[in-house]
């Protein structure tokens, strides 16, 4: 239901998000749910990552005990460790999907995978069990090709290409079938190039690209394209990391939008006309594609339109026990709040 200044969502899912350990893990995990999202489709790339089922449910049972009341969706990082048999006893356990990270394109990507046909068993026995594939859609840049993004590899296993980023990887997936989707983050439906090149705080990894990359993206989802939708990667990075570099590893590559997410979509998706297709990209489509549809006792989640005289709860940082981080677009008015 939605009102020129209310909307209301039914459980909104955020299908990408990284939930980290330890006391930033006790920091962040409660806003995936301030931020108006119900569900948590959350990423292994831990230190040490998740490679097996019992360290995911570990990690699961550490995250239901910061936040009871948000669903979280596990998945094991694509490592040489998995083996057929492991993945169907995640399947048993309930774990949803498999991340594949290549090998030093991003944060704790040092384990990540250089060529996927050692994989292919593992391929096999997760389209047995139907787990999904989830694609970190990167690969270092090969001068000779000229590639950077590559959303190939493609079967009739069920992948999501995470993090889109430009009009050639949403051409791709809107050639392929159902059992193809794609994920797109809000920040990237906000930024460029130019925003990131010189300003750390804008630096993710895959890095935002031209304007008319961004603008394929505004497309598919004025469109309402079903296979695609939100997954945040919203990626909180300690402050410190993000405002000073190393020599070896530059600064740290993340943008955080969970406290944020629901209102800076919202606001978003009405700067390129598409609100009317909110409720499918940050809700219907991600839930239809994994299978978790709305149940008749999940809530709604409402949202008003920001009155310009009230003061808002803006915040510039979220800080607990030494661990400060500092959302995307930090200390800007947007123009819809979630009402509690
Ligand atoms: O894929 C990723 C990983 C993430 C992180 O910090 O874990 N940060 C990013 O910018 N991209």
């Amino acid at each position: 239901m939605s009102t020129a200044n209310t909307i209301s969502i039914s459980s909104p899912a955020d299908f990408h998000v990284h939930l980290r350990q330890g006391d930033l893990s006790e920091l962040v995990t409660p806003h995936v749910r301030e931020g108006g999202f119900r569900l948590a489709y959350v990423m292994p790339n831990l230190i040490p990552p998740i490679t097996t089922t019992v360290q995911a449910l570990e990690y699961k049972s550490m995250l239901e005990r910061i936040d009871p009341k948000t669903e979280f969706l596990m998945t094991l990082y694509l490592s040489p460790n998995l083996t057929p048999d492991e993945i169907r006893k995640a399947k048993r356990a309930g774990i949803v999907g498999v991340k594949s990270y290549p090998r030093g394109v991003t944060t704790n990507s040092d384990g990540g995978i250089e060529s996927y046909e050692a994989y292919y068993p593992i391929f096999e026995a997760m389209q047995e069990v139907d787990m999904v594939l989830n694609l970190h859609g990167e690969v270092p840049s090969d001068a000779s090709a000229n590639i950077h993004e590559n959303p190939c590899s493609l079967s009739p296993l069920r992948i999501v290409l995470e993090h889109a980023t430009t009009r050639v990887a949403v051409e791709t997936v809107k050639s392929l079938g159902s059992t193809v989707a794609c994920t797109i983050t809000a920040h990237h439906l906000a930024l460029t190039v130019d925003d990131w090149a010189g300003q750390s705080w804008n630096y993710c990894k895959p890095v935002a690209k031209f304007p008319d990359d961004r603008e394929a993206l505004h497309e598919v989802i004025r469109e309402g394209h079903p296979r695609f939708f939100l997954g945040s990667d919203s990626a909180p990075h300690p402050s410190i990391k993000k405002s000073t570099s190393s020599p070896e590893h530059g600064c740290a590559a993340g943008i955080y939008t969970s406290p944020i997410l629901l209102a800076l979509t919202t606001h978003l998706l009405e700067s390129f006309g598409a609100l009317d297709k909110l409720e499918g990209f940050v809700s219907k489509n991600g839930r239809a594609f994994y299978k978790k549809e709305v149940t008749a006792d999940d809530a709604m989640v409402l949202l008003r339109r920001r009155n310009s005289n009230t003061n808002t709860s803006k915040r510039y940082s979220y800080s607990w026990k030494g661990q400060e981080v500092i959302p995307f677009w930090s200390g800007v008015d947007l123009e819809w709040e979630i009402i509690d």
